[in-house]
């Protein structure tokens, strides 16, 4: 049997990772892993266990505690937190602010990294993953590695759009660059560009144009295999 194709999507937050990920997952029969809705559910557990998530010790020391299984169908992918469906509470505005603080802490990532590494080894066909640091740390050897880039502009139009006007344009922006920030300039396996990713601007695509470019992108690549 051929080997598993694994395709990582990294880039900044409101890029269009998620979105683009499931699709060419549903496109190509593959599974999808969001690595960021992982990040974002210990996050949620550590806000709702009363650990301070701006103390690398007590986050630390907690990183093995909660029990996170990510469902890996890009139509319905879900994810659960000690046996508890979390996919509502990890969106809020709280555990956002929060996350970077968390995601940054070595005993968190190794944790992660673990449970997406087991993902990929129970994927037959293979999977796409997204998040920060796929192509740079968790898949080194990923069979395409994709960078996904748009201008802050774009991103926080689309994000706001998404909140129904919650939050203005502005506001949005600003809150996007603070992440993007803190998630570059962390010191273990911080927001990069793979040296060997290809970058894709998404501002003034649509996102069918976005899932089309990937696809042939695994398409070629595994023909070539
Ligand atoms: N090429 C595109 N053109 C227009 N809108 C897009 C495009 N790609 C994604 N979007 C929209 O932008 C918003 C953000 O997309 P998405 O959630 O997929 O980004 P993301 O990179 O996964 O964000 P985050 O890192 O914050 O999770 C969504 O509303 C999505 O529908
Ligand atoms: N591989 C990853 C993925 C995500 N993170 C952190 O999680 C945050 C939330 O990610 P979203 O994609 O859901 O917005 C993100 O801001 C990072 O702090 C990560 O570190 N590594």
């Amino acid at each position: 049997m051929e080997n598993p194709v694994i395709v990582a999507i990294d880039g900044p937050s409101g890029t269009g990772k998620s979105s683009t990920s499931r699709a060419v997952a549903a496109k190509l029969g593959l599974n999808y892993l969001d690595t960021g809705a992982q990040y974002r559910a210990i996050t949620w557990w550590m806000l709702s266990n009363g650990i301070d998530v701006n103390d690398p010790v007590a986050v630390a020391d907690a990183a093995g505690k909660p029990v996170i299984v990510a469902g890996h169908d890009p139509a319905a992918p879900g994810i659960t937190v000690d046996g508890t469906d979390a996919s509502g509470p990890i969106r809020t505005q709280e555990v956002t602010a929060a996350v970077s603080a968390v995601s940054a802490v070595p005993e968190v990532r190794a944790r992660m990294v673990e449970l997406q590494r087991a993902a990929a080894d129970t994927s037959p066909a293979g999977i796409v993953v997204e998040g920060r640091d796929i192509g740079t740390t968790v898949f080194p050897n990923a069979t395409v590695k994709i960078f996904l880039t748009a201008s802050a502009e774009a991103r926080a139009a689309r994000r706001s759009g998404e909140l129904n006007g919650a939050q203005s344009v502005a506001d949005t922006r600003a809150a996007l660059i603070k992440r993007d920030a803190a998630d570059s300039g962390r010191k273990t396996s911080p927001l990069a560009k793979a040296a060997d990713a290809v970058e894709v601007d998404t501002t003034d695509l649509t996102l069918d144009q976005v899932i089309e470019c990937i696809v042939t992108l695994v398409e070629e690549k595994r023909a070539t295999r």
